[in-house]
């Protein structure tokens, strides 16, 4: 008997251990990955053995980055191959800063570029969320800034422009307008989502499958990740040496304090802390950098050794 060839295909629903495919031609195909362990996430490239129903998946590709979930008792990874981190914001509800900073430290430690999205600009609080928003504009991060609900076309275009080419991901906290976002982003969304569901055959739990909406009318490979009910990001995978990697008025500094293992706490002649001391690194982020490294060496205390 002769085997069907492999074909290289894109990971774009996950759910338990059910998988659709992008093959690039026809509908997305339903898939299962072989062995017990699912280790396969939406955003992956795969080779795909067709010819059975469902495909099987018989080769993870390396993965360029990942990003991790993290819920009450556990890191877990649940995308990869990320172009672009979009962190939306806005004014209402009150600003979640801290997991605005958390999602930064997420893609940055993966080297994902991110940037972000300041949603309902016409609130009279923007003017206050701009100036909460200043020390990541100065770190590096650019803000975009839309109305999706009063200029949803807009909205659209300038974030397709960002798209053109790349996988991106919008997060943020809850009630900021992703969705809203999604379904000014993706044509169809609804009916798109239901196919999505039907073909994994799981019914209406897949409301929280991580999904990849390919954006048509772009360059190939364009595309939109969503993960529904995304609560917190996984950290505690990260290395000390990752987490100031992952602060880039951090990282600049690199190099420059008395001792090359500094962890920029107590330790003499440290230059974040003169950075910090001198104004020129907001207090803000320096504690929110303490507060992780904080988690970390916690985690590595507690974490039982192999
Ligand atoms: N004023 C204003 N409201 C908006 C804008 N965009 C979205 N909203 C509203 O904000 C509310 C929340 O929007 P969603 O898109 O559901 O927010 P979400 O981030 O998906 O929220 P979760 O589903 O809870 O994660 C809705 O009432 C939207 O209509 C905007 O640009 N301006
Ligand atoms: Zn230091």
């Amino acid at each position: 008997m002769t085997e069907t060839p492999l074909r290289p295909a894109r990971i774009v629903a996950a759910f338990g251990r059910s998988y659709l495919a992008d093959t690039g031609e026809g509908p997305p195909r339903p898939c299962v990955a072989r062995g017990k362990r699912s280790e396969v996430v939406c955003g992956d490239q795969v080779l795909l053995r067709l010819g059975q129903d469902p495909a099987v998946i018989e080769t993870l590709l390396p993965r360029r980055n990942a990003l991790w979930r993290q819920d009450a008792w556990r890191s877990k990874m649940f995308a990869a191959n990320l172009d672009l981190v979009l962190v939306v914001t806005a004014a209402e509800p009150t600003p979640n800063l801290e997991l605005v900073g958390r999602a930064l430290i997420a893609a940055q430690s993966e080297d994902i570029p991110s940037a972000l999205v300041l949603n309902k600009r016409e609130l009279p609080g923007t003017a206050r969320l701009r100036e909460m928003l200043q020390p990541l504009q100065s770190a590096g991060y650019p803000i975009i800034e839309v109305s999706a609900r009063q200029a949803p076309d807009e909205a659209a275009a300038i974030l397709r422009q960002k798209l053109d080419g790349r996988i991106g991901m919008l997060i943020g906290a809850s009630g900021v307008g992703k969705s809203t976002l999604v379904n000014a982003l993706v044509p169809g969304l609804r009916i798109q989502t239901q196919a999505i569901s039907a073909a994994l055959n799981a019914g209406r739990h897949t409301t929280t499958a991580t999904r990849l909406y390919m954006l048509e009318g772009l360059a190939p490979g364009s595309g939109l990740l969503d993960s529904p009910g995304f609560q917190a990001f996984g950290l505690n995978q990260l290395s000390v040496s990752q987490l100031q990697h992952a602060f880039p008025e951090i990282a600049r500094l690199n190099g420059t304090c008395r001792f090359n293992n500094c962890t920029h706490r107590q330790e003499p002649g440290c230059a974040v802390r003169t950075a910090v001391e001198a104004g020129e690194l907001a207090t803000s982020r320096y504690a929110l950098y303490l507060r992780v490294l904080q988690e970390l060496l916690n985690e590595a205390e507690t974490r039982p050794t192999a």
